[in-house]
């Protein structure tokens, strides 16, 4: 097991009245492990294919047929889709320094690109920048339906045309959507099909925001190079508890839902999620989809907030130490100590700081994760640590189901469906009025 989590920081007995009283956790923790009991059943029953995907490996051969499909004399490998049909992706791709900052330019060819959002300047700018003959383009939409994507994808494709590649779409498109229902649409296959162009089925019984370890997540992943079985073993390491009927007190993913339940019914309605890695930026982003489609819903939950360190030492820490203390905190640390460049000693005394001399650039990072996980309980903030010292496939892939299992968990725990997203429905019925009436 990578990944490895404290809880002690929380707790009012070692911080102080900010902290959660133990009482509460361990209530908490009885109500989680009846949520085990009902993803035990899940389990048996194979209700709910997440549980099973872990152990997966009999759709190896096609995502990794597809992926080398997509990088075959591409220089570039365009991912269409918004949501869960992006934000896994993204995730998993930063181990290959997807979207680091400045490091992302230097990523070998193909380049990958995400485009998740609908910005009418970024698509024109990149529709005009891509070599379309040399990119493969993948439209991503569990559903088929969603606006985004489809206005995406229709606008490639008239690039396509614009550029004399309509003939081709089959050799530069992929799609990855549910199968059509029976009798039903399914607005992106309808839009692509008759253009020839092939479609990878994604696993009907798993929900976007839950699909980073099926095609959606490992497509990507796969087609940048990353070891996908790694990160299924990984998952599935997080999963093991589960099988093996550990106490949910032992249970990482159950110690963390029942800290969360706890800190909601304590009326601290903030969950903060703080990675010190450049790497888990996309992580802590995946997570906030995760975290408010699930549990928020029926005016229960709590408002999830990404931050990376130490860059948001310099924006929000006053705000975590110094307001209300409405939050709990998750500080994600990854064993950086003795990493990066190595400080010359007569330049850190110029510096003013011989502290630097002779020490790593991780050096610091590890110090400063650290402290501010302790300068956080010592301001009576309840902080939970989890650690992982190697990030590569396996971590990340713990990581991913370690939260997604503690998501769906904190949800049962609420009394809400972890797995439905009502509210969102209503905004894009109006947007399409307003489209109609000219908006
Ligand atoms: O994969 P789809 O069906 O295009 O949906 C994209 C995203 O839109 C949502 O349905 C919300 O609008 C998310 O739950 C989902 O991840």
């Amino acid at each position: 097991m990578a990944l490895q989590q404290t809880i002690d920081l929380a707790l009012a007995s070692n911080i102080g009245e900010g902290g959660l009283p133990r009482t509460a956790v361990e209530a908490a923790l009885a109500v989680v492990g009846k949520g085990m009991k009902r993803l035990a059943e899940e389990d048996a029953t194979g209700r709910l294919p997440l549980l099973h995907i872990p152990r997966a490996t009999d759709d190896f051969d096609a995502v990794r047929a597809a992926a080398s499909w997509l990088r075959r004399d591409a220089t570039d490998v365009v991912f269409l889709g918004t949501g869960g049909s992006s934000l896994g992706g993204q995730t998993l791709a930063q181990l290959r320094d997807y979207a680091v900052p400045g490091a992302g330019r230097f990523t070998e060819s193909p380049r990958v690109h995400f485009l998740d959002n609908l910005d009418p300047v970024t698509f024109d700018h990149i529709l005009h920048k891509l070599p379309l003959s040399s990119t493969r383009f993948v439209a991503i939409s569990k559903s088929g339906g969603t606006g985004e994507t489809l206005m995406q994808t229709i606008a490639v494709l008239s690039a396509l045309d614009r550029a004399g590649l309509r003939a081709r779409p089959n050799e530069i498109f992929l799609g990855l959507s549910e199968p059509r229902p029976p009798g039903g649409r399914n607005a992106l296959r309808d839009l692509l099909e008759p253009e020839g162009v092939r479609f990878l089925d994604h696993h009907g019984g798993i929900g976007g925001r839950y699909s980073v370890l099926t095609n959606v997540g490992l497509l990507p992943a796969a087609a940048m190079g990353l070891d996908i079985a790694a990160i299924r073993e990984g998952a599935a390491e997080a999963y093991e508890p589960f099988r093996n009927g550990t106490d949910a007190k032992y249970t990482p993913a159950a110690l963390g839902a029942a800290l969360n339940i706890a800190t909601i019914l304590e009326g601290k309605g903030i969950a903060v999620t703080m990675a010190y890695a450049d790497r888990l930026e996309r992580f802590t982003r995946w997570w906030v989809q995760l975290w408010a489609e699930s549990v928020g819903k029926e005016g229960k939950g709590s408002q999830p907030v990404a931050a990376i360190g130490p860059v948001d030492q310099h924006s929000q820490m006053q705000l975590y130490l110094g307001g209300p203390n409405n939050k709990l905190f998750t500080v994600l640390t990854t064993g950086v100590a003795g990493q990066g460049p190595l400080m010359d000693g007569k330049l850190a005394q110029r510096a003013g700081e011989p502290g630097f001399g002779g020490r790593h650039m991780g050096d610091l990072v590890a110090a400063q994760g650290r402290a501010t996980a302790d300068m956080l309980a010592r301001n009576g903030r309840p902080t939970r640590q989890i650690h992982v010292e190697k990030l590569d496939e396996r971590a990340l892939g713990e990581l991913l189901m370690h939260f997604m299992l503690e998501t769906i968990l904190t949800a049962y725990a609420l009394g809400v469906d972890p797995f439905d997203q009502p509210a969102v429905e209503e905004g894009k019925i109006l947007a399409r009025e307003y489209l109609a009436q000219g908006a």
